[in-house]
């Protein structure tokens, strides 16, 4: 949004929309909160209340949603987010903060965990059991981990990166990583192989390569992973924010299997659709949250004590911060402590 990626973006632009803090004032008619409680602000401040969507407890799919910052307010002013010192807000579009639940740890759930529990949940992918992946592991991947872990599923990680291995098993505590690769390498390397006897040739100079350089160990042992990890997974939440390839994600899943897509590629992906016909397949989009389910995702996760891992830093740090957001480095998200930075000055 601050680089107008999406091509959306209106300047002047104050973003911020994983927002707590605590009520100072409210309007006379105000039943939810009282001075003093502790709340949060998510994605959205506004929406039409009268629509299907709406009334379905999904007001983030009202054709007239106002998101927190970046989309015009019904006072015709530009909404402004959470990178601020006050904020006004319809009581309908707050959440009630659970008792003992870190504030600044727990803000970002307020997108992060919602766009991830949702999906997980809409779509079935909440049964204890089942096989679950998650592709991308940053702000969003690394919560959906820990939702899909609380609701007892199976979590597979699925990175570009073999770095991300022992964080993903050992501190998040996914059951098992693969490395993603790009299906045409696959295709040569790993699927398509013309006979048996290339392949056996193949894996014979991949042997002795691995003599020499030790890190092709890796490379062997990813495709080996990959072909047979092909149609395990029940679903896929996908986070990835670049553009990237689907078909050997889509080989993952099993007949039925869902993908849903969280993560938002300023370009389009290309879809491979060969795979999902053979197996009934679905891949599908999915947007934060309603209000109800977001209230929901909060209390479940103080319940099960999910809190995402992050950074916390002043607001005169942020260049560097958004310097270091670009190469990825976070694990796995900046929070703003925007009260102290303020006693500071
Ligand atoms: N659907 C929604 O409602 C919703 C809500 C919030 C965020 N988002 C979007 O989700 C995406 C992820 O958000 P985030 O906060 O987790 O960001 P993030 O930067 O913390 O994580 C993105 C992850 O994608 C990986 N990645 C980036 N480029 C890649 C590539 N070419 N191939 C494979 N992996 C790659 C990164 O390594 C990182 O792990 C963003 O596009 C964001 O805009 C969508
Ligand atoms: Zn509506």
């Amino acid at each position: 949004m601050a680089k107008n990626d999406w091509g959306f973006t209106q300047y002047p632009l104050i973003p911020g929309h994983e927002i707590v803090g605590e009520v100072t004032e409210i309007g006379s008619k105000v039943e939810k909160v009282k001075v003093g409680d502790k709340v949060g602000v998510g994605c959205l401040v506004g929406s039409c209340r009268q629509c299907d969507q709406c009334t379905s407890d999904l007001e983030n799919y009202c054709p007239k949603v106002i998101w927190t910052y970046g989309s015009v307010y019904t006072d015709g002013t530009l909404a402004h987010g959470g990178y601020s010192n006050l904020m006004v807000v319809d009581e309908h579009f707050i959440v009630l903060w659970p008792e003992n639940f870190p504030l600044d740890i727990g803000s970002p759930l307020l997108c992060a965990g919602i766009t991830t529990y949702s999906p997980l949940r809409y779509f079935g992918l909440d049964k204890p059991g089942m096989n679950i992946g998650v592709v991308g592991l940053g702000g969003l991947g690394h919560v959906a981990v820990k939702f899909a872990k609380a609701f007892g599923t199976k979590v597979t990680v699925i990175s570009t990166s073999i770095n991300k291995k022992k964080e993903a098993i050992e501190k998040l505590g996914a059951d098992s990583f693969l490395v993603s690769r790009d299906p045409e390498e696959m295709k040569v390397r790993g699927i398509r192989i013309p006979s048996f006897f290339f392949f056996f040739f193949i894996i014979i100079i991949f042997f002795f390569l691995n003599i020499l350089l030790r890190h092709e160990t890796k490379l062997i042992s990813t495709i080996v992973s990959v072909q047979v990890a092909a149609g395990t997974l029940d679903g896929i939440i996908d986070t990835v924010s670049a553009t990237h390839p689907l078909l050997a994600l889509i080989s993952l899943l099993k007949p039925h299997g869902k993908m849903v897509l969280v993560g938002a590629p300023a370009q389009p992906l290309e879809l491979p659709v060969f795979p999902l016909i053979s197996g009934r397949k679905i891949i599908a989009g999915s947007g934060v949250g309603g209000m109800k389910e977001t209230q929901e995702m909060i209390d479940f996760a103080a319940k099960h004590n999910i809190l995402p891992d992050v950074e916390i830093i002043p607001i005169d740090y942020i260049n560097t911060a958004m310097d270091r957001l670009a190469k990825s480095d976070v694990k796995y998200r900046f929070v703003i402590d925007i009260a102290k930075s303020l006693k500071a000055e």
